[in-house]
């Protein structure tokens, strides 16, 4: 192991990086609560602000994967589909499979230019997620329960209210309503056995109610469905603790981009139709671990340097006082001053164990 690659598996490289990420965050944040008044007056400017603002707390954990990792990420995709990516509203539709898929989706929205407007349909439970719920917030991210009765119009309405968004999105969907585990597997193939449904292999069932919300609610302000699907080279699970490790992986996506006028209006045959995509999907991933490529050429944008910018700018604005702060703690002796910045130290450490080690799928429901 290198000097260099010794350097990112230490404690304190991660408490440098998880410190400047959270207060430059929680600084986004108080700057996104107050463009609040300029949403009387001036609703979508402050909407284009607040893009910007998202920009700088998500291209940090990007600027992780792309500089600090040094992962690599791979589009196979229709070259007449190409020119279209981040010019033109779309909805993602991505095996949910890995812990970091969610950052390899903000690398290609960051490398597309479509970082700081992008959405998910996410678990109610992330809005409470300090930094990043809390701006998701001002995004306007859709939030569901996963309770049919409540969501449905609730995650209508929310959708309806992106129609005059004025940046272009991409809308994220994990149909499969949560992260791939061999016994999530083994339920929801037994129902598939239940609705006469077809096996997957690689894949949980996906649930089919967000997806024709979703379509129906935004027909005429998205202009395609984006089919893609995720694996790494080698058999990799990678983890946000690995790419914090410095941990070097590479992320293959295949991209259709399927217009959004040939998917069914009428619910039933929608769900039909992504039951069907589901299994052309697994299809594609049982080529993956049979030849180690999905079908179709490469066109793969290559990492900007912006991330890293805006990394470096909010490191030197940050780190400049806390090397102030640590100078005057020596010089003083104080005892409490002292105790004060252990604590500190200890909550960073275990916030930074929280966040990056997977856990946060083990929130309460
Ligand atoms: C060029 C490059 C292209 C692409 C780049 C890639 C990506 C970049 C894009 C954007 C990035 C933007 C942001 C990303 C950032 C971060 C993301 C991070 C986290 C978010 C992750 C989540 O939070 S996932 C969880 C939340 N989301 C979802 O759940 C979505 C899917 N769910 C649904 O759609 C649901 O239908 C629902 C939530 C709307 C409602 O759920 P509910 O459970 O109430 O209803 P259902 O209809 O789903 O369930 C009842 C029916 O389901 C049957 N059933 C029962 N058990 C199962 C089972 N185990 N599996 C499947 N089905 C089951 C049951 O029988 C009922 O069936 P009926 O026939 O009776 O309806
Ligand atoms: C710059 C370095 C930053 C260091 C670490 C910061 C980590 C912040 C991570 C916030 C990312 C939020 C995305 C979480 C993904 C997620 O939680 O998905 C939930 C789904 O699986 C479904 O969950 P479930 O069905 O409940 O298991």
């Amino acid at each position: 192991m290198g000097l260099l690659q010794l350097l990112k598996t230490q404690f304190l490289c991660h408490l440098i990086i998880c410190y400047v990420f959270v207060l430059s965050g929680l600084i986004v944040n108080v700057l996104q609560l107050c463009t609040l008044p300029l949403w009387f007056v001036n609703k979508q400017l402050a909407r284009r602000i607040n893009v910007r603002l998202c920009y700088c707390i998500s291209s940090q954990m990007v600027a992780v994967l792309e500089w600090w990792s040094g992962s690599e990420c791979t589009l196979y995709t229709d070259p007449k589909s190409y020119p279209l990516y981040g010019k033109e509203n779309a909805i993602v539709v991505l095996n949910h499979s890995f812990e970091i898929d969610f950052l390899c989706g903000w690398t290609f929205c960051e490398r597309f230019g479509v970082l700081g407007s992008s959405k998910v349909l996410a678990k109610k439970e992330l809005a409470y997620v300090p930094v990043i719920g809390w701006m998701w917030y001002f995004l306007e991210i859709v939030f569901c329960k996963r309770k049919w009765e409540e969501d449905r119009r609730t995650v209508a309405q929310d959708l309806q209210n992106l129609k005059d968004y004025p940046e272009k999105f991409w809308f994220l969907l994990y149909c499969e309503g949560t992260r791939f585990t061999p016994k999530k597997h083994q339920i929801s193939m037994k129902v598939a056995e239940t609705k006469g449904l077809a096996k997957l292999k690689y894949h949980l069932l996906p649930r089919t109610k967000g997806f024709w919300v979703t379509v129906q609610n935004l027909r005429g302000s998205a202009a395609a469905v984006y089919d893609s699907t995720l694996n790494f080279r080698n058999n990799e699970t990678p983890t946000l603790l690995g790419i914090l490790n410095g941990k070097k992986y590479h992320a293959d996506l295949y991209v259709r981009r399927i217009p959004l006028e040939s998917i069914p209006e009428d619910e039933a045959e929608c769900a039909a139709w992504l039951h069907k995509l589901y299994q052309e999907k697994d299809s594609f991933q049982e080529q993956y671990a049979q030849t180690g490529h999905y079908p179709g050429p490469i066109m793969s944008p290559s990492r900007r340097p912006w991330t890293l910018i805006n990394w470096l700018f909010w490191s030197c604005l940050l780190l400049y006082p806390l090397g102030l702060l640590l100078a005057q703690l020596i010089s003083s002796g104080s005892m409490l001053t002292i105790l004060a910045s252990v604590a500190f130290c200890s909550a960073a450490d275990l916030t930074s164990q929280i966040l990056s080690g997977g856990s946060l799928d083990d929130w309460p429901d």
